[in-house]
């Protein structure tokens, strides 16, 4: 069955009368993309009756503000029919607890889908993550992290094309813990038959829609051997229904040397993994095509969908126009290929590939002099 049709048939009725742009994408073929080759999962969006699509922003905190005017001016220039919806984020107690503002919970639920800049986690003490709360809210199960080589900027690594799948809900970041006695303190790794299922299936679904042929289970199985264990033996059982897939597993160290020994024997497998381990492998990969500044990724669910670059808030280059915005740029493009506006989609990308190639406009992080907006008026020139 469908992604598609799975998360159709969950639909709240009172949802029903809105035109789906995933509804109208499942005909339509998907354009090869930055992020992904085909339609990564879910549906998007519900078209108004001025024919735009509502999406919620959240701009974040850092960077967030400058990396998401840029987008908003690309999309404006490329004239994509979506009207952008702000959302404060800023969090709230209740019932002596961290929570999201119901108004943005509203928002997202009504929308069904998100772009979202990074907002920064206080270390220690302080509220909890933002990010980890918006994902439980949603239950936004899986975590997509595609990672490509960009044609035109050379790193030491060629041809890299991994994706990277992340449990989202779970796993060590179940934000289980405990202060014990003095000197002692427990963290609880909560991995469950259910939301482990539920983002291997995904995998699996997700390798056959981009033609990758393999999926890999990256674990520590060895050590946590209930918790790894049942996550890695759940691969297992389920490759079965998946017979035109490979399945194998690895362990999680071996993998991290691997990769950065040569990327490319990862390149026709879709790696799924618990929580840790996607958060810190994926900051890795993007190391290997020339840093955060070019990772999305998109947090799925079976409805509504939140997508954002990879990095964080980026503090010590707050305010100075120095960010690069590619990364959220490409998780748009995510978001509009999940909303079946493909045209849109390959329209932006190829703009902004082709800004990457010429090499002019570069920002910082890329060896470049350009400033954020410098950059993204590049992309909106090549647009012509
Ligand atoms: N999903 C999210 O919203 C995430 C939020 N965070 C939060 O962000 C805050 C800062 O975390 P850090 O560890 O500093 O990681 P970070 O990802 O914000 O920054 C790491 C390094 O990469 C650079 N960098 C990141 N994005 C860039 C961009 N678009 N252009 C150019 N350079 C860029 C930064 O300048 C920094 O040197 C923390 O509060 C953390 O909790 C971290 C990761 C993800
Ligand atoms: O929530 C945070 O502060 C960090 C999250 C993170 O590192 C990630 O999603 O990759
Ligand atoms: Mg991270």
């Amino acid at each position: 069955m469908s992604l598609l049709r799975t998360a159709s048939r969950q639909l709240a009725p009172s949802r029903q009368p809105f035109i789906r742009a995933g509804a109208v994408a499942a005909q339509q073929p998907w354009n090869r993309g930055y992020a992904t080759e085909k339609k990564i999962g879910g549906f998007g969006g519900q078209k108004q009756a001025n024919g735009k699509y509502l999406v919620s922003l959240i701009e974040g905190d850092g960077i967030g503000p400058e990396i998401s005017q840029s987008i908003k001016d690309i999309y404006a220039a490329a004239d994509v029919p979506i009207e952008w919806e702000p959302v404060d984020v800023n969090p709230i107690l209740k019932d002596g607890k961290t929570a999201i503002p119901d108004a943005a919970i509203e928002s997202i639920k009504r929308n069904l889908v998100a772009l979202k800049g990074p907002l920064a986690t206080p270390i220690g003490k302080g509220h909890v993550s933002l990010n980890l709360t918006l994902r439980r809210t949603f239950n936004l199960f899986a975590n997509v992290r595609p990672c490509k080589s960009i044609a035109g900027y050379k790193t030491p690594y060629d041809g890299v094309d991994t994706v990277l799948i992340r449990e989202n809900t779970e796993g060590e970041y179940s934000g289980i813990e405990h202060h014990v006695v003095d000197g002692v303190v427990q963290s609880i790794k909560l991995i469950t038959r259910a939301a482990s299922e539920r983002v291997l299936r995904y995998a699996f679904q997700y390798a056959e829609s981009i033609g990758k042929k393999k999926v890999r289970v990256v674990h520590k199985a060895t050590i946590m051997k209930q918790s790894d264990g049942l996550f890695l033996d759940l691969g297992l059982e389920l490759s079965k229904q998946f017979p035109n897939i490979q399945f194998d597993s690895e362990l999680l160290d071996n993998t991290c040397l691997n990769i950065v020994t040569d990327p490319t024997p990862y390149n026709d497998k879709v790696l799924v993994m618990p929580n840790l381990y996607g958060d810190i492998l994926s900051d890795m990969c993007a190391g290997l095509i020339g840093g955060l500044g070019l990772t999305p990724s998109g947090n799925i669910g079976d409805e509504c969908s939140i997508f954002e670059a990879v990095h964080g808030s980026a503090p010590d280059i707050q305010g100075k126009a120095l960010a690069n915005p590619t990364a959220l740029l490409f998780s748009s493009i995510m978001m509009l290929q999940h909303m079946g506006l493909n045209e849109h989609a390959a329209k932006i990308q190829k703009a902004a590939f082709d800004t990457l190639a010429q090499g002019k406009y570069l920002t910082g992080d890329l060896g470049g002099k350009a400033k954020t907006h410098e950059y993204a008026g590049a992309i909106i020139d090549n647009l012509k």
